[in-house]
């Protein structure tokens, strides 16, 4: 079975494509993938695809997506990255959409009413939504009727119980709607799983924090494999510091903006969602890489960005830690949690009263899927290679099945 998996972000659009005949037990390679860059250039975006050993870059139309997409699927039939005869040999597509509502709790088949739905909730994930529905219908455009699913970041997150998924706001405002949604679960849950599977204990046993630390970043408090907390909340706004994005402020502050500066909603949203966060505290760079160097190098404002994010990690960790009421593994994975020794170094210092000790060698090996804890440490420490593309080709795989198409 071929599974072509599209992961849209604000700024990105991501595909993979897997060949399957039966269901393995550890994430295999996808025999394709494509990463379009819509921001690439001022005027175009760039298409990398790399398939049979070949890279190839193309440079793609930002200002039509569904075009950049139909080019992206092109070279999976043409050209030195041809992997299929034809397109009509894709099963089944599985989409990563960020926001789901409380509408669903696991993922669907792409109806009409979930695309409304979809569209319904643009204005809670305004950076996100949209880049899904640009992909699905794409890929109605392209494929015609093929299966296309749904697997959703807030679903993993739905048993976040009302102590933490409610705001102390009217509870009517909560009645509809106005509540605490998480996102990332598709890398929360993975990695919950493979971190039971690492250390080889029984995932119903396990009080796990996972630190989900890319270019949007959240942590999850996991209990028996069960997700309890979590930081980001209504939107993928709320909870830590974040490359562009503020994370959790006073929310007087902008009411505060818009009586006394004149901001309108839109200027707010731009602002805290795309110029705040690691790149406005350092006024120079989104990319935790770049950053670390800067600072390195001595600059103040770098430096401060850096020791703010690690300071709202800590307390966000605190605060995951006190939902568990104890912890048995921290997990950290995505771009900076996966390839930041000095990230994880910082934010596992002053827990020895947990007896949460850091290998600084193991920390500092590149590790993936270990542990980098000391022997002797009370809490296992752990890297983990998130797979969100193949934790949805699996919800894929398993809908097939489900629904007799396989
Ligand atoms: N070696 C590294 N050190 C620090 N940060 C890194 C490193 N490699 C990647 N990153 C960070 O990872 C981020 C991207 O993470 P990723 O999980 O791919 O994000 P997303 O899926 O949200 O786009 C980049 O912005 C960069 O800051
Ligand atoms: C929900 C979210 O923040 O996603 P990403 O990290 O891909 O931007
Ligand atoms: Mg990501």
């Amino acid at each position: 079975m071929k599974i072509l998996v599209l992961n849209a972000g604000s700024s990105s659009q991501k595909s993979c494509l897997y060949a399957l005949d039966s269901l393995p037990s550890h994430p295999p390679e996808p025999i394709w993938k494509a990463d379009i860059d819509w921001y690439a250039k001022p005027d175009s975006g760039l298409l990398t695809v790399k398939a049979r050993g070949v890279k190839q870059s193309i440079p793609v139309s930002a200002s039509d997506r569904i075009l950049g997409i139909e080019c992206m699927l092109k070279s999976l039939v043409e050209g030195e990255t041809r992997v299929l005869e034809s397109l009509a040999e894709i099963s089944i597509v599985g989409h990563r959409v960020v926001h789901g509502g409380i509408e669903y709790s696991t993922a669907i088949g792409i109806a009409p009413e979930v695309k409304e739905t979809i569209k319904a909730l643009i204005p809670l994930a305004p950076n996100h939504n949209p880049a899904h529905i640009e992909g699905i219908e794409a890929i109605e455009r392209i494929l015609g009727d093929v299966p296309q699913i749904a697997v959703f970041d807030t679903a993993f997150h739905r048993s976040i119980p009302p102590a933490s998924s409610l705001y102390p706001i009217p509870y009517e405002w909560a009645e509809q709607g106005i509540r605490r949604y998480g996102f990332h679960g598709t890398s929360h849950q993975y990695c919950s799983r493979q971190a039971a599977d690492i250390l080889d204990r029984p995932i119903e046993s396990l009080k796990t924090i996972v630190a989900h630390l890319g270019n949007g970043a959240s942590l999850s408090a996991v209990r028996g494999g069960v997700c309890i907390d979590t930081t980001m909340g209504f939107t993928p706004l709320e909870g830590l510091m974040m490359g562009t994005r503020s994370g959790s402020i006073d929310p007087a502050i902008l009411i505060y903006l818009q009586q006394e500066w004149a901001f309108t909603p839109e200027k707010l949203n731009t602002l805290l969602n795309k110029e705040s966060g690691l790149k406005g505290v350092s006024g120079i760079s989104a990319d935790m890489r770049t950053v670390i160097l800067a600072m390195q190098e001595g600059d103040e404002r770098s430096k401060l960005a850096f020791d703010m994010y690690i300071h709202r990690l800590k307390s966000c960790l605190g605060s995951m830690l006190a939902s568990l009421e104890g912890l048995d593994a921290l997990v950290f994975t995505a771009g900076v949690g996966e390839n930041s020794a000095i990230v994880r170094e910082r934010a596992c210092q002053g827990w020895d009263f947990l007896g949460l000790q850091l290998d600084k060698e193991k920390n500092e090996s590149h590790p993936v899927d270990t542990d980098i804890s000391t022997a002797e440490s009370k809490v296992r420490i752990l890297v983990i290679h998130t797979e969100e593309d193949w934790a949805i080709a699996r919800e894929c795989w398993q809908y097939a099945k489900f629904s007799g198409s396989l």
